[in-house]
Formats: structure tokens, sequence, C-alpha cells
């Protein structure tokens, strides 16, 4: 597991990051979210020693990130790195053998990932020949090439066509089901949404949340409910104690007037609810409405 420990950082006199803590679980896709200046790459440069913490601390399984461990690491840099004059293949190879793969394994590990990552047939071309998303695809290659215990990844989907995202999320998947953790940096929050595991919302370089992604949903978003019933169901606007956030004929959806929720006061209004709706007649569904992530960042946020 990757703990991040009480980080701060400032660059002269502005403090990036305010005693960052957080986890990267094994197994685990964890989504880094935060706005533009919210300090995920300064965390990201941190974690991978580019860059040194005022405070606080980063481990890897209990122990200080060493250059051997860091070794180990994958990163994706936020500005990409490949070389567009040079072959795919042969720069995600060359990529192997800085992080001590042999030729034999370096070649093999980048024939798998090309093809995993539908680049097989662009092997042999420049990188500057590809489209933008296609060298996206190749420095995703280079950060996988040795195998790494640890992926990180700033912005790993910006600019990738739906098709794409879907193969690198595949891919990334894999690797996390593999054992090694994934933690990626993404604006596109219904990305973040489909991918991620657990979440960690950073606002002014602050941790705002942290947790499992279902969990923070409970959490953070309003309860809701989604009720069709058999015929106008406008006559919730005058049932106490809930809000009617839309009607259209029988369907509607509703949340508590009162931030303690439906069971504010010990009462189960949501029942009451159901119960009342089910006497006036039929019922065709009352469903619990999840909160979407952008509710949840703009709450916690
Ligand atoms: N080398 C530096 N010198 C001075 N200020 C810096 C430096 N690096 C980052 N900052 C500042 O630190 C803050 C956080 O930046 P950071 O790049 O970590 O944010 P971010 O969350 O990754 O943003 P984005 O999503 O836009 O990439 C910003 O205000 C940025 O201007």
């Amino acid at each position: 597991m990757l703990k991040v420990n009480g980080v701060s950082r400032s660059f002269g006199d502005h403090r990036v990051l305010d005693s960052v803590s957080f986890d990267v679980k094994p197994g685990r896709m964890t989504g880094f979210l935060g706005a533009n200046g919210a300090g995920k790459t300064t965390t990201m440069r941190i974690i991978l020693g580019v860059l040194k913490a005022d405070a606080g601390s980063v481990t890897w399984h209990g122990q200080p990130v060493t250059q051997a461990v860091r070794q180990r690491f994958g990163y994706m840099p936020e500005e990409r790195g490949l070389y567009p004059k040079m072959k795919v293949a042969d720069q995600i190879q060359w990529f192997g053998r800085l992080h001590g793969m042999s030729q034999a394994k370096a070649a093999a590990s980048t024939e798998r990932l090309l093809d995993e990552l539908d680049l097989g047939t662009r092997a042999n071309d420049k990188l500057e020949a590809l489209s933008l998303g296609n060298q996206q695809r190749a420095q995703i290659a280079a950060s996988l090439v040795h195998d790494p215990d640890l992926l990180i990844l700033d912005e790993p989907f910006s600019g990738l066509d739906p098709i794409a995202v879907d193969t690198v999320l595949r891919v990334l998947r894999q690797r996390a089901a593999d054992g090694s953790p994934v933690l990626f940096s993404s604006h596109q929050l219904s990305v973040v949404e489909q991918l991620c595991d657990d979440l960690v919302i950073i606002s002014g370089g602050e941790i705002r949340a942290s947790g499992e992604r279902d969990e923070l949903k409970q959490r953070y978003g309003t309860p809701r409910y989604e009720l069709v019933v058999g015929s106008d169901a406008g006559w919730l606007r005058d049932v106490p104690g809930i809000k009617v956030t839309s009607v259209d004929g029988p369907k509607a959806v509703i949340e508590p007037a009162s931030a303690e929720g439906f069971r504010a006061g010990g009462e189960a209004l949501d029942q009451r609810i159901l119960q009342e709706a089910m006497r006036r007649g039929e019922v065709r569904a009352f469903t619990p409405v999840v909160p979407s992530l952008n509710e949840i960042f703009k709450e916690a946020i």
C-alpha cells in the first residue's frame, strides 16, 4: 500500500499542499480529483520523488520510497515525454531498458502492451505519425512496460476518444486486478465514476474527502428516491417533510426537506411515502437515486 502522510509543500509563500494524507490500496484504482491548480500534479511529483515535500512522508509497504523502490513505479507525467522522431516500439523498449529490463524482456513486454492497447500495427511508425490519441496510448505503454508495482498517471484519459478510453480503462483495470494499485488524476468525472474504486478529492491543497467511491456517494450525496405511480404524482408536493425535485406526470423524484434525511427524528419518512403511494393506487417503482460524482465533487469542495 502507498501511504501519503501529512505532506505539505510551498512555492515561495504559496502553500500548495497542506498536510495531504491518503492511501492507495492494493488491487484498487484510485481516482485523484481536483480542479485546476488544486495540487494533484504536485502530490504525484512528490510521490515519485521528482519534488521534495517540506513536511510529511510517503511510504510504500511501510518503508520510505528509495530510488530502488521508485524504479519499480510507473509514471505518466502530465507533460508527455516521448520522442516524436523515434519509432513507437523502439522507444517503449528503451523505457523498459531504463528500468533495468533485458532487451528480450523489454521487446516482449512492448509487443504485448501494444497489442493490448490496439497499437500493434503502428509499432514501427514514428510517434509523430500517430494521432494525438494514439500518441497517448503509446505514452501509457511506456509507463507500463516494466510491469510496475504501482502506477501513477497524470490525466491519462485527456484527449482520448470514448473507444480509446475503454481500451485504456481495460488495460489499467487488469493491472490493478493483478495487484498493482493505480493512482490517476482526471478532470473527466464520468470517466472517474466508471473507473475508480476509491476516490481522493483535493481542493486548494487540502484533502476534502477520501475513501471508497460508493461509500462517499452515500456520505456526500443527497438521498433521493424516484417514485413512479399509476397516475399523476403531483400529490407529493403537499406531503410535509419532503422536497419534490422533479415531477413529470406519474414520475417524481423526492428528497428529504431536512438535512437529517428520510429518517429525521427516528421517522421512516420514505416508508410512509411508499405506503401513501400504495394507498392511492399502483406503484410501479420506488428506487433510490444514486448521486453522481459531479454532485459529490461539488459538495465536497
Ligand atoms: N514549480 C512551481 N513553482 C511555483 N508554483 C507552482 C509550481 N508547481 C506548481 N505550482 C503551483 O501549485 C499549485 C498546484 O499546482 P498543480 O500542478 O499541482 O495542480 P493540479 O491539481 O495538478 O492542476 P491541473 O489540473 O491544472 O494540472 C498551482 O497554483 C501551481 O501554480
